[in-house]
This record gives structure tokens, sequence and C-alpha cells, in this order.
């Protein structure tokens, strides 16, 4: 997969060096390029802002700047996605979605955003332009955002992570429901205590324990999520709950 950010600060872009990502990297298992916005201004002040339409506070991101940045940087096929708080929440399915593409740009915004005629003009001539939000939250742009949706993305690419399995049982994974509490070793710290069922070898009851916390804790915190779950998923003792 290849995977480009543009940006007038790319240098917010070099954590990806490191770890998984870095790694992965290394292993030509993923494609990195980060651009400078600015690379693509042709004025001395190498400008790529200017004041809104309609007037208001702040700057907008001129169109034409971004639009000779993208028209170089996208291929045949690829994402376009566009970080905003005003954008369709990002989920793991995103994650997983995105997972599948031959390449994602992602174009971070600053300012008060991006000029619209841009993912117009970009899902016009058919390009897939995904407008994005992280949470419902303000960032100062969208470089943040690129790296959460690259990790979560980049995690899911086969090969990436060591041991695939640790990929299923996963909040928000498969099941729809929140991780079970975990614990390990030592058995006894701050006088606290291992749940007895986790030390019984006994594997059903073992799992069973864990969808129950898991329940639990999903109707606790994200009731939400239970009204999404798909309600031949449950067994009588789920419902029981
Ligand atoms: O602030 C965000 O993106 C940066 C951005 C982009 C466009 C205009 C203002 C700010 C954001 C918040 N949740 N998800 C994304």
């Amino acid at each position: 997969m290849r995977v480009d950010v543009v940006s007038i600060f790319p240098d917010y872009l070099s954590v990806l060096d490191l770890s998984l990502v870095g790694k992965a990297r290394q292993r030509g298992l993923l494609d990195l390029r980060v651009h400078d916005l600015r690379g693509w201004t042709t004025d001395r002040h190498r400008t790529v802002d200017d004041t809104p339409f309609g007037g208001g506070a702040g700057m907008v991101m001129r169109p034409d700047v971004w639009g000779t940045a993208l028209d170089e940087v996208l291929e045949p096929g690829a994402r376009l996605i566009l970080p905003t708080p005003s954008g369709e929440v990002f989920t793991q399915r995103h994650a997983e979605s995105l997972a599948s593409a031959d390449q994602l740009v992602f174009a971070c915004g600053r300012y008060e955003g991006i000029d619209a005629r841009v993912a117009e003009h970009y899902r016009d001539a058919g390009v897939t332009v995904h407008e994005l939000s992280i949470g419902d939250y303000v960032l100062n742009g969208g470089e943040v955002a690129s790296l959460v949706m690259i990790e979560a993305v980049a995690r899911l690419i086969p090969g990436m992570v060591g041991n695939p399995d640790s990929l299923v049982e996963e909040s928000h994974g498969a099941a729809g429901l929140l991780e079970y509490p975990v614990y390990t070793k030592p058995p006894s710290w701050a006088d606290l205590e291992i749940p007895e069922v986790l030390l019984s070898g006994h594997h059903a009851k073992i799992e069973r324990w864990r969808r129950d916390r898991a329940l639990e804790r999903t109707a606790q915190l994200r009731p939400d999520m239970i009204a999404a779950l798909d309600v031949a998923s449950l067994d009588k003792h789920d419902l029981a709950l």
C-alpha cells in the first residue's frame, strides 16, 4: 500500500518513521511519502491560504495549490482522505475498508479548512473522497488526525502485526463489543487479586467470563454499541445479563 500525506507541516509526520509503521516501510509493506504543500506554490511568499469569501474570521486554504499538489500525488484508484471536524466519524470499519486500498492520500487542512471545491472537484473526477473526523473536537490541523488514521489502517495490513490473532479479539473488533479487562503477573499486586476464573484453566468458563465483562462494559460505557449489536449474535446467557 502507498500512503501519501500532504501538509504544510511535513515534519509533524516524522513519527511515522518509528515503530510499527517505520518497520513496515523497511519491509516494503508500506510505501509512505510525505509532501510539503508549499512545494506546489508559485509565488515568492509560497502562499497556501487566503481570506474566506462571505467574510468571517480566519483563513481558508486555496483550491489551486491543493489541486496542483493532488493532481501530481493521486494515482488512479486512490482514496482521498480529508481529515475535518465536520466529517463522518472514523471507525474501525473505515480502517478495515481503507486497508484494502492501493493508495491513500491524506490532505491535511489547516486554518479554517480547505476550499470546498477541492473535495467537489475530485468527487466529480471519480475519485473516492472521504471527509473523516476522528472525534468531536477541533484540532489546529489534519496532521494528528492523519497519524491516527494511518496507524489504525497500517496495523491491519497483512504482515504488519506479528501475531494476526491479536487483531481479532479487539475493542470495536468483529464482536462489536468493548474489550474485556486484561491481567498479567504478578498474581497479587497492591492487595488486588486476579479474578479466580482466569486461574482455573477452564477455557469455556474463561471465555464466558470475558464475554460477560465485555458485554457489561459495553452496556455501561457505550450503549450506542449495544443498540448496534446484531441480536442474533447473542445467546440466552448474554440476554440474561
Ligand atoms: O480538527 C480536525 O481536523 C483538522 C482540521 C481540518 C480542517 C479545518 C480545521 C481543522 C479534526 C477533528 N476531528 N477530526 C479531525
